[in-house]
């Protein structure tokens, strides 16, 4: 894995050499944490700290096995039976580290004479883990270079230590604030390259989100830092199956826009009884809502076959199922009339991926789920009324949830995707009746994966009706200027989403 990213990491190291790194500065110095002078004696043994270990060993997996940070986390914490705060403390410096290396590297590259890349991967991990308790959290400057210092002493070897140490010690004499305009490009001269480094994403990843957010820099810059924020848990109670007041009486707190949604502080989401029995699930705010946006569009004449194309691991198809056999209950509440769908359709929730298929038929009580390509239709043409899309895609809008994950993505990627969502949304259009609607979602907001994929559809076609898709979200303002709706981390607080409806003629 690297870290700035391809194209993005040397643009991006504009600040290299303006800081001196001489050699050995501080090897063989104090290594903190008031363990006494070393150099008097043996060195002190070193301590193991297992959260600080964790968090290493996690960093190590994702760069040697490509692991995905959330999923392994977990199971981690439980072979090692790390709970409470030390399990929050290793959670937020491997998720921490792993976010902000592509800043923390521009930071150890003034600090060294060593380029990050030339620096052994598993002591630049360690060093990593280092500079983020130094910059970004309230460690304390000693004990941030003294537990990493024992880190690398235990985990990677002696000599390293001393190198670490060295380059810790360096980082240590400035705040994050101070460090960036010394190692970022010039605002002025480069303000891409300025923001992926400042705000730690790859330079693409910094263009892209410019681009759809209009070209705006200081909007850019509030989406990357809430890129890096770690994000709320948000619950959806699924209607007929469970209810927010059931939520909040498990400890969660009301939400903001969803009418199913509701916040949870802190906990084990699994340990409350609605999501350990599926009634209830982790799903963000948005997710949630264009679901429900596209069951609020009123169609004439029969309701009662629906599609997921793309429905696994089943978020959206279990809201869409709950729906639609129990109706919009808190639209029906509300007096919303027509809005409000009153219940009685069946889902069939389509999903290529076998295991993943699988995972939507556990989350659904009455949908019927299949194996299938969307492309290569399963059923015939033009018989459902509402036909959810949520098409595969980078996840742009999704990394705060995947902390590695910005350094994963390749923009190499967008051309063969681009073509998948292009003849999903066709076929989606094809499984529609007249008068029905299609609700095409990413949780990307790349203009590649979002209007250039629906403005290309739609433009070889003459049977489909753009809706504005933000008249069906009236409790959430900022959706942009229409006709699609988009929401995003910094106004919302929700992943970045997009939606078009859409009405076949
Ligand atoms: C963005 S995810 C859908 C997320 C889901 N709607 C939810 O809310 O949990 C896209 C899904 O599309 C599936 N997929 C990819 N190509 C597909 C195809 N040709 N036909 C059907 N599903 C496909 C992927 O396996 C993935 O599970």
């Amino acid at each position: 894995m690297s870290s700035a990213g391809g194209d993005g990491r040397n643009a991006a190291r504009g600040g290299r050499g303006q800081g001196p790194a001489p050699r050995g500065r501080g090897a063989g110095g104090n290594r903190g944490g008031g363990r006494g002078p070393a150099g008097a004696g043996r060195p002190p043994k070193p301590v193991r700290d297992e959260a600080r270990n964790t968090a290493y060993d996690l960093m190590r997996a994702v760069d040697e096995r490509d692991a995905y940070a959330n999923l392994l986390m977990p199971t981690l914490l439980r072979e090692r039976r790390l709970s409470g705060r030390d399990a929050g403390l290793a959670t937020e410096l491997a998720y921490g580290t792993l976010r902000g290396l592509g800043t923390y590297d521009e930071i150890i590259a003034a600090c060294s004479d060593r380029a990050p890349e030339d620096v052994d991967p598993p002591l630049l991990d360690a060093i990593r883990l280092g500079v983020h308790q130094l910059l970004k959290t309230r460690v304390p400057p000693h004990a941030a270079v003294g537990t990493t210092v024992d880190l690398v002493r235990l985990r990677v070897g002696i000599g390293a230590s001393k190198y670490a140490n060295a380059v810790l010690r360096k980082v240590s004499t400035r705040s994050l604030e101070q460090w960036v305009p010394i190692v970022a490009p010039d605002p002025a001269d480069d303000p891409v390259g300025h923001l992926a480094v400042a705000h730690s994403h790859p330079r693409w990843i910094v263009e892209a989100l410019r681009d759809a957010v209009g070209g705006d820099f200081d909007e850019t810059a509030a989406l990357l830092a809430a890129d890096n924020e770690r994000p709320r848990v948000t619950l959806v109670a699924r209607p007929g199956r469970s209810s927010v007041a059931e939520l909040l009486d498990a400890g969660a707190e009301p939400a903001g826009y969803s009418p199913y949604a509701a916040y949870l502080p802190e906990g084990d989401p699994g340990a409350i009884l609605a999501v350990a029995e599926s009634r209830a699930a982790v799903q963000d705010e948005a997710s949630q809502l264009v679901a429900l946006a596209l069951t609020r569009v009123p169609v004439e004449g029969a309701d009662s076959r629906w599609l997921d194309l793309c429905a696994g691991p089943g978020g959206k198809a279990g809201l869409l199922d709950a729906i639609a056999t129990h109706g919009d209950e808190a639209g029906l509440a509300a007096g919303a009339g027509p809005a409000a769908f009153p219940g009685g359709a069946r889902l069939l929730a389509a999903e290529l991926q076998y295991h993943r298929a699988r995972l939507v038929w556990q989350t659904t009580r009455q949908a019927k789920v299949i194996t299938a390509n969307g492309t290569v239709p399963a059923w015939r043409p033009g018989v459902f009324d509402r036909v959810m899309l949520d098409a595969p895609c980078t996840g742009l809008g999704a990394l705060r949830r995947r902390p590695e994950a910005r350094w994963r993505r390749d923009p190499r990627s967008l051309p063969e995707l681009g073509r998948l969502q292009r003849d999903l949304l066709t076929s989606a259009i094809e499984a529609v009746r007249p008068g029905g609607v299609v609700g095409y979602v990413t949780c990307s907001p790349h203009l590649a994966e979002t209007d250039v994929v629906v403005g290309d559809v739609l433009r070889r076609r003459d049977d489909v009706e753009v809706l504005d898709a933000r008249a069906y979200l009236p409790e959430v303002e900022g959706l942009g200027e229409g006709p699609y709706a988009r929401f995003w981390p910094h106004r919302h607080g929700t992943d970045a989403m997009f939606l078009a409806l859409l009405r076949r003629r």
